[in-house]
């Protein structure tokens, strides 16, 4: 057997099989080379039926330490508010040297819920796929979300190299570019590159549903691009917003800080019509936007 067909694990348990989870269970099932066998476990029986209906797992069940017992890998693709409760479902049901990985958006925080569960003889390692859309649940995931993308990994002192190196081989497998980093440097970089953003959308989707209900329905009506771009990522699931806003609470107060204090410098060089100082916030902008279409990011 070529080494690349060889499964990186013998039976893969995806915890939580929404948007990212089932576009892992869809990209294992696609490639054949991720696990030999596949488990789905969701809390919700409505989406294990759904999971069950579109046939993207071997085995589907509620049972989270059930299905952690018979793992090699225990992947948790929940909410990271949700993390540490399911860590310390999973964890003491594992086999002795099955491996531990989590997707969750920030990392500080969820390593802090998952480490009280944590065995010496369960490897953990904390991933991050940059990856994903709008949409939530098992119908929303795509066998190729993660093509191209990056997977930030945030390797710890229990992260053993042979743990890393098989979670790294299941992302490429998934398609994606590896970069790692400690926990703390990622929470800063997703607050700037992703938590941010979303937090405005959301803000200036309130703010023009706050206006007078007649502006309200122009809004709607004739809404330009810019607008209809908030408003995609404003669509996206609420408790994992909400989750992620909390978890990531100081990195992201610091960056909305900052971005308050540009802001209102804009803001000024409107008031004192300071051209040049526009047009250069403007063309950064822009460059940002050339940069991100050369690295195929855009
Ligand atoms: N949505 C996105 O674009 C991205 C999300 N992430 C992270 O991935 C994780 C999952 O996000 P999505 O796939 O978007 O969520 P999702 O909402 O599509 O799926 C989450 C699933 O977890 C299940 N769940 C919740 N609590 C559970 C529990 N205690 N036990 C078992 N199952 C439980 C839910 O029923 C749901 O099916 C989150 O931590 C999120 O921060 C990471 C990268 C991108
Ligand atoms: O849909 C979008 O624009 C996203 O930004 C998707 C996304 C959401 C959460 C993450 O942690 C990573 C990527």
């Amino acid at each position: 057997m070529a080494e690349d067909t060889v499964p990186v694990f013998d039976t893969l348990a995806v915890i939580g099989p929404g948007l990212i989870g089932s576009s892992v269970l869809r990209r294992a099932q696609a490639e054949g080379n991720l696990a030999r066998k596949i488990i789905a476990v969701d809390k919700s029986p409505d989406v294990c039926a759904r999971v069950a209906e579109l046939g993207i797992a071997d085995e589907v069940t509620t049972d989270a330490a059930a299905a952690a017992a018979q793992a090699d890998c225990v992947m948790l693709c929940v909410p990271v508010g949700a993390m540490g409760a399911v860590a310390a479902q999973v964890v003491p049901a594992m086999k002795p040297g099955a491996v531990l990985t989590d997707v969750g958006s920030t990392k500080v925080s969820v390593i802090e819920a998952i480490s009280p569960s944590l065995r010496a003889d369960v490897p953990y390692v904390p991933t991050h796929p940059m990856a994903g859309t709008e949409f939530s649940g098992p119908d929303a995931g795509l066998a190729d979300l993660f093509e191209n993308r990056w997977c930030l990994i945030t390797p710890l002192d229990c992260t053993t190299a042979e743990a890393l190196e098989k979670v790294r081989t299941l992302w490429e497998r998934c398609g994606a570019r590896l970069r790692e980093m400690t926990p703390a440097h990622h929470d800063r970089v997703c607050a700037i590159v992703s938590h941010l953003p979303h937090l405005l959308a959301f803000t200036i989707c309130g703010t023009a549903d706050d206006l007078a209900s007649e502006t309200r329905s122009e809004v709607l009506d004739f809404a330009a691009s810019g607008f209809r771009d908030f408003t995609r990522i404003a669509a996206s699931d609420p408790i994992m917003w909400r989750d992620i806003f909390l978890s990531n609470r100081e990195a992201l107060l610091e960056m909305l800080g900052r971005f308050m204090e540009d802001a209102q410098a804009m803001a000024r060089a409107i008031r004192w019509e300071d051209s040049d100082y526009i047009v250069d916030r403007i063309e950064r902008g822009r460059a940002i936007r050339k940069s991100l279409i050369e690295n195929k990011q855009a």
